[in-house]
């Protein structure tokens, strides 16, 4: 299993990244719902990912690059991000923030704004990140149509608006945002269409106390957007030229200003949407891959700290059943599957309860970790872990080894994206 098994806690030293939180992409109800809601308004949820200007590899393609890896024969270039040795460790509060993150679901979640003219291509661009990256989307022009379907007492006002190009109050959208985002056992959302007026973005904030972490604003010319709309042919009851024609104008006099707000906080992403749909998804793509990177680096500390404390359930969750690994442990052999790295965690837990004593924790510091995305669904993370052994025989001691981990995002049988851990490579680090 790569490590101590008694207990310990988990100090982060030596990272510039401040990680956010695993993203399991769990699909709750209210995800279903929403996902229906689109069908009956007839909404795209198109586009397999391009992939952009990465590798994709195939599944084996990916036996083959795990060979090279365990022969010691791959070298991880590309992008990554660089730690200095010795950097800030994380406070006690950010460790337990942290901690509470474990459940993946916090009061802290991230937020992008999604903006752009009528038909500018903003629910195109949101399927194929949700594709790619795992974000919820959350429309709030579908969320008000839905409102309209479900025969609520503001249907018809809101059909109403709707047909008119106008902006609905605030506190409609806000609320049934609010109530999607809450029903959803998700970190990551991706807001399309909103805020549409500086009072709908006040609302928002004010209600929510969420910054949104940037403004994806996708920028088209007013012809090209009517073309667009024109041929999107879904039944929408304002895809017509006269509505069509007052919805630019709203765009322009209330939602350009909430987008100039953004500007002057420099939060504003400017994506020129006019090329195809695969040339502006590999526009969008850099504004994601961090996140990726984020939640792999997060992912990987969570393992180390089930690993850590004892915590079986933890590392089984993130594992794959099939996990392979090579590890001093093993004696220079390939283990495959959870058993071998089980015996480590009863051990531990028979040790400690035979002993009676609760000393002071094992603790790993990662230090200078790299990660390394292969395509959108796999991803490598190496770094240096240290581990202080607190207990005899080898009380104070320090021990450092080399580990890489690769993890893949799969779907789980209920659908459902999450990431785990497929293999790793463990050695001892050369001591200076
Ligand atoms: N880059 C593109 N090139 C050509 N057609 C596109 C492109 N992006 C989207 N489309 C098409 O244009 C139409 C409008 O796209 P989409 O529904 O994604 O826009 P939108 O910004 O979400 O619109 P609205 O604000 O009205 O909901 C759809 O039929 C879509 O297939
Ligand atoms: O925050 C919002 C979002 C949308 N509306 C109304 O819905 C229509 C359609 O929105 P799309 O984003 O094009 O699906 C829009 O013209 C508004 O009338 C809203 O009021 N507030």
């Amino acid at each position: 299993m790569g490590g101590g098994s008694a207990r310990s806690a988990l100090t982060l030293a030596s990272r510039t990244l401040r990680t956010r939180c695993v993203t399991y992409l769990p699909a709750t109800s209210a995800s279903l719902q929403l996902l229906e809601a689109k069908s009956l308004t007839g909404r795209p949820e198109n586009g397999s990912s391009s992939g952009g200007d990465q590798h994709i590899f195939s599944k084996d393609s990916w036996q083959t690059l795990l060979t090279f890896a365990a022969a010691g024969l791959m070298a991880f270039t590309g992008s990554s991000f660089s730690v200095a040795a010795g950097a800030p460790v994380l406070t006690e509060d950010e460790t337990a923030e942290n901690a509470g993150r474990a459940s993946f679901k916090s009061t802290n979640p991230r937020v992008i704004f999604v903006l752009g003219g009528p038909g500018s291509g903003k629910g195109t661009q949101c399927a194929k990140i949700v594709d790619s990256y795992g974000f919820v989307h959350l429309s709030a022009g579908d969320l008000l149509r839905a409102e309209i379907n479900s025969g609520s007492e503001n249907g018809t006002m809101i059909q109403n608006t709707i047909k008119e190009g106008k902006i609905v109050p605030s506190e409609v959208t806000v609320r049934l945002l609010q109530k999607a985002m809450e029903e959803c056992n998700s970190n990551n959302f991706l807001i399309d269409g909103f805020p549409r007026n500086e009072e709908n973005r006040a609302v928002f904030e004010h209600v929510t106390g969420i910054e949104p972490e940037f403004i994806l604003f996708f920028d088209c010319p007013e012809e090209e957007m009517e073309k667009r709309i024109l041929s999107r042919n879904q039944g929408r009851e304002d895809d017509n030229l006269e509505t069509i024609r007052k919805r630019f104008k709203v765009f322009l006099d209330s939602t350009v200003p909430v987008v100039n707000h953004y500007e002057t906080t420099g939060k504003v992403r400017k994506i020129n949407a006019t090329r195809s749909v695969d040339d502006v998804f590999d526009m969008v793509q850099p504004l994601f891959k961090h996140f990726v990177q984020d939640d792999l680096l997060w992912a990987t500390e969570e393992l180390l700290r089930g690993i850590d404390t004892g915590d079986y359930s933890t590392y089984q969750r993130l594992c794959h059943p099939k996990l392979t690994a090579f590890e001093p442990e093993a004696q220079g052999q390939l283990v495959e599957g959870l058993d071998f790295h089980k015996f480590y965690f009863d051990l531990g837990k028979a040790l400690k309860s035979s002993s009676g004593t609760h000393g002071p924790a094992v603790q790993s510091t990662i230090v200078a970790p790299k990660v390394v995305l292969l395509g959108t669904n796999a991803g490598v993370v190496t770094y240096t872990r240290l581990q202080q052994i607190p207990s005899s025989p080898k009380a104070g001691h320090t021990s450092a080894h080399n580990e890489t981990r690769v993890w893949e995002r799969q779907k789980n049988d209920a659908g459902e994206w999450e990431w785990k851990h497929i293999h790793f490579h463990r050695s001892a680090a050369p001591t200076t």
